[in-house]
């Protein structure tokens, strides 16, 4: 069993209970409340390379990174800074975040939301809207193909944009003929949970121009955001470095401003 699988596993039975809780009809009735969802495309590509900011508090990688007791704090720190957009890990037992978490920064910023965790049934697509999400990600490797296209589908009708996450050329492949308009390469293989730097630069000319391009995970600082860049990178995803830093806000501006140097714009993005 992969680190993924066992993710999952823990995934399933955490949502059997809020699924005993809460119904699918509740859901959509706070979603119909919930504010008008922003466009993710529109968030994370212009000029400049957009930095998207997670609230991660811990990891199967690394264990405990950082308490956060105060995530509308950080989120508001990190919209001063520049984010583009800020993910919130909402799986429990691994990264120790929640829907509250998702809730406190929706609250706190108008900056547009990504709900970041294990999706593999559209009632987790109707949770991330109710609770004010603007995007979700689905991971490729997590679902069978029928699935992955039947929860782009769902996600984008209820108006969340979906970002979807890959590790190689066969899953862009897959994330391409499902209809993703924004493909996250992660640096991180999710079964091994190893960093490769060079995972974004080896696959990102397999996605199409029309797509938005993520670089995700290991982003130590703008140097790695500029080479993401060089690459092709639309935008950067950035957790650990952030939550562990001492001034969030300075370093997500530092990332900005290094993502709107003239020299990158339009450096091989589409
Ligand atoms: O972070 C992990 O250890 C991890 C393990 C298994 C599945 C997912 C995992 N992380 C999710 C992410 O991809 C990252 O939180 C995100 O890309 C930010 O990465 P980083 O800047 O390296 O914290």
């Amino acid at each position: 069993m992969t680190v993924l699988d066992e993710i999952i596993d823990g995934v399933r039975q955490d949502l059997a209970e809020r699924q005993a809780r809460v119904s699918l009809d509740e859901l959509k009735e706070l979603a119909a409340k919930a504010p008008e969802a922003k466009d993710g495309v529109a968030a994370l590509r212009g000029d400049g390379v957009r930095v998207i900011c997670e609230v991660k508090r811990s990891s199967p990688s690394k264990g405990a990174l950082a308490a956060i007791a105060d995530p509308a704090a950080l989120a508001v720190d990190y919209a001063a800074g520049g984010a583009a957009a800020i993910s919130v890990l909402t799986e429990q037992r691994r990264f120790g975040g929640s829907l509250a978490d998702l809730d406190a920064v929706r609250a706190a910023v108008p900056t547009p939301v990504l709900r970041k965790d294990f999706i593999v049934t559209a009632y987790q697509l109707w949770e991330a809207r109710a609770h004010g999400a603007d995007l979700a990600l689905l991971i490729v490797a997590a679902l069978e193909q029928p699935a992955l296209v039947s929860l782009i589908e769902r996600a984008e009708s209820i108006g969340l944009t979906p970002l979807v996450e890959v590790h190689d050329e066969e899953e862009i492949a897959r994330a391409v003929d499902a209809g993703a308009r924004i493909i996250g390469v992660n640096a991180r293989n999710l079964k091994t949970l190893e960093v490769d730097r060079n995972t974004f630069g080896n696959v990102a000319d397999a996605i199409p121009a029309h797509i938005v391009k993520v670089a995700e995970s290991g982003v130590r600082g703008p140097h790695d955001l500029i080479t993401y860049a060089n690459q092709g990178a639309d935008a950067v995803l950035v957790g650990e470095s952030l939550v562990t830093g001492r001034d969030p806000k300075a370093a997500v501006a530092d990332l900005v401003a290094a993502g709107a140097h003239p020299a990158l714009r339009n450096n091989g993005r589409g």
